[in-house]
């Protein structure tokens, strides 16, 4: 077994962990003592058959404090549901799970083994524009009850900063697409680092080094069993393929194929059984990459691997280091003293998450450019763009329908372009179902944080546009006028976002919500009474998607705006006689009225607060189905 010398630094870094020993009490076990499980049994509906197909079948292992466990096999050979029905997550979709997990030789509930334990998923959640120590201070004040101080938390995340050796990045950013932060495996320490900070008894990773070469994947390994050992905390790894001295850092392995044990003990011990059952390891050989090998069955050619791995799961059926774990666990649950269905860990009041929350997203807001400041540039462009193509227009017939043409394509146009914002809200919703199957937030508290941040953003938006477009086209030039229409945007701004919330939160996948959003855009300009004006749009679209249209109030809403006052000049002269478009009683003096216009739109006037009141209405409507989508997709 060779050993590469690259970066075990966690060694190196005994010291500070020394240092923090004290400080850092909170961190250490002393409530778990034993994480085991037995004849645990996943089966699914079969995709194509839709019988029952068993994918984890008769699974037992065990763990003391201060032990790291590697659940170690081929691709779809079960790690993810072996870690998932034992962090009491959903295994697989629509699986059934039948067994029992046992802490300090106890059943426990979902809620104990909740509040015991902490996730640590493959694809990290970590918000880029925060610094490693927001990251970890805002992980902090989502889990720790309201009564810790504020020196407190400092202490534990400045501890857990040292821990990670990550003091030196302590205000690096995590890193986005246009600002490089942290290294990755230095981000998967973050991620970890992050999770322990809600004081986890019990630490499930999906694999921790995926993604990571084996250098990095070392150093990420000995961090996590140097926690392990100081604290006495159980660590649950999935790994995939480790290097020789990565897969040294873990003290048992459970080794699994098809859903089936090959293999549970320690890591020390697994070369001696595979040498006793037939399968010795050749000298200088990898015995991870080897054991692998051994049951790897979609490198199967002839049948071969196949049997081989059926006679190594046979063979742990009878092994005697098989009843070895069932004496472990038998003895845990015949020493088992009670009171674990009792615990239970004080978190935030519920008022306090969307606080966090809110301050989390105001630094991202601000800081990501990603999130507003690529959407602000975009629409003062737009705003320049409008404002001089649709530029100074006067009260005269042959500019009304261009006037007309700005009033739809600006709420049109803008409403559309929030589809620049499904990235951003994407990323938010991977950060939340993370925290969320942490127990850390709930679905009405992300809501809540998210409407709230957007909201002056999108005010600042609406304004701005405002300021350059309108006064360049030409509107009605009065404050009170200027105002209704920064309104009008803004509603439709929220509306529009409101959309891509509710869109996103159904269809979690990019190019759908992308697509979906566009589509529904698409559909409320057709429906708006601008391209079809309401008295001859057809009743089916007319009684079904016209009235639900936001950008059909807002059209109305700017068209009142701009035209529920004035007059215009018709075509012509009074020499060579005038040529009206609008019907109206003073078409004899060459002139017609705003309401002629509005009139040949079907639009009555005196109805702008009914019309906020309907926008403002589906905005909530959209905020309201977004927030049950996210509930029933739990
Ligand atoms: N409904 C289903 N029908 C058929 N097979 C299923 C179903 N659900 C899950 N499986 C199979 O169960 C197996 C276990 O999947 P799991 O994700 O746990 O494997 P894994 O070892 O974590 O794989 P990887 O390393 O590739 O992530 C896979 O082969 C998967 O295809």
């Amino acid at each position: 077994m060779t050993r590469t010398t690259s970066a075990p630094r966690a060694q190196d870094e005994g010291p500070d962990l020394e240092m923090n020993t004290v400080k850092s009490a909170h961190l250490a076990n002393d409530i778990v003592n034993s994480f085991g499980w037995a004849d645990l049994n996943v089966v699914v509906k079969d995709r194509k058959t839709s019988a029952p197909l068993s994918i984890l079948s008769n699974s037992s292992g065990f763990a003391r404090a201060g032990e790291m466990l590697a659940i170690m096999g081929p691709s779809g050979s079960g790690k993810t549901t072996l870690l998932n029905a034992l962090a009491h997550r959903v295994a697989a979709a629509g699986a059934t799970t039948t067994g029992d997990i046992l802490v300090n030789g106890q059943k426990v509930s979902l809620q104990t083994l909740r509040d015991l334990s902490s996730y640590v998923e493959q694809e990290d959640a970590l918000i880029g524009s925060l610094t490693v120590r927001e990251t970890m201070m805002f992980g902090a004040r989502l889990s720790l009850p309201s009564t810790t101080s504020k020196k407190e938390a400092f202490e534990r995340v400045d501890n857990l900063i040292a821990s990670f050796g990550l003091q030196s990045q302590a205000h690096t950013i995590v890193g986005t697409p246009i600002k490089k932060g942290l290294s990755g495996g230095q981000k998967k320490r973050l991620g970890i680092a992050s999770r322990l900070v809600t004081n986890p008894k019990i630490l499930f990773l999906d694999e921790p080094t995926s993604g990571l070469d084996s250098a990095l994947s070392l150093e990420v390994c000995s961090y996590i069993k140097n926690i392990a050992r100081k604290y006495k905390l159980v660590i649950v790894a999935s790994i995939h393929q480790p290097s020789s001295a990565t897969f040294q850092q873990f003290d048992h392995l459970c080794l699994m194929s098809g859903g089936r044990t090959c293999y549970f003990g320690p890591v020390s011990g697994a070369t001696r059984y595979f040498g006793r059952t037939g399968y010795p390891i050749p000298p200088e050989t990898n015995s991870a990459e080897f054991f692998l090998d051994l049951i790897n069955t979609d490198l199967d050619k002839n049948g071969e691997i196949v049997r081989r791995t059926d006679d190594i799961c046979k063979s742990w059926d009878t092994a005697e280091e098989r009843t070895l774990v069932s004496q472990a666990i038998l003895k845990s649950r015949e020493g088992s003293a009670g009171g674990m269905s009792h615990y239970a860990v004080d978190r935030p009041s519920r008022l306090m998450v969307p606080v966090v929350l809110l301050r989390r997203s105001w630094i991202k807001s601000y800081r990501d450019i990603m999130a507003y400041g690529i959407r602000i540039a975009m629409y003062l462009g737009l705003a320049i763009l409008m404002g001089t193509v649709f530029l100074r227009f006067q009260a005269e017939q042959k500019y009304v329908q261009p006037y007309i043409n700005a009033i739809f394509f600006g709420g049109a146009f803008m409403s559309f372009m929030a589809v620049a914002y499904v990235p951003a809200f994407l990323e938010d919703l991977s950060t939340f179902r993370q925290e969320r199957a942490n127990g850390l937030v709930g679905p009405l508290a992300f809501m809540i944080s998210n409407f709230i941040i957007g909201l002056p953003f999108l005010f600042v938006i609406a304004l701005l546009f405002s300021v350059v477009a309108y006064w360049l086209t030409n509107f009605r030039a009065d404050a009170s006028t200027f105002f209704m229409w920064v309104l009008w945007l803004f509603l439709d701004l929220l509306a529009a976002e409101s959309l891509v919330v509710f869109v996103s939160s159904i269809f979690n996948v990019f190019v759908v919500a992308l697509a979906v959003t566009a589509f529904a855009n698409g559909l409320w300009m057709c429906v708006d009474g601008f391209l079809v004006p309401m008295d001859i749009l057809n009743a089916f679209w007319k009684y079904v998607f016209h009235y639900i249209d936001y950008q059909a109030y807002v059209f109305q809403g700017m068209m009142v705006n701009q035209f529920q006052h004035g007059v215009y000049e018709c075509d012509g002269t009074s020499a060579a006689g005038y040529q009206c478009s609008y019907p109206s009683d003073i078409n004899g003096e060459g002139k017609f009225r705003g309401t002629d216009i509005l009139r040949q739109f079907s639009i009555t006037t005196g109805l702008q607060g009914t019309w906020v009141g309907i926008t403002i209405g589906i905005i909530a409507g959209y905020r309201i189905l977004a927030y049950l989508a996210l509930v029933l997709r739990k």
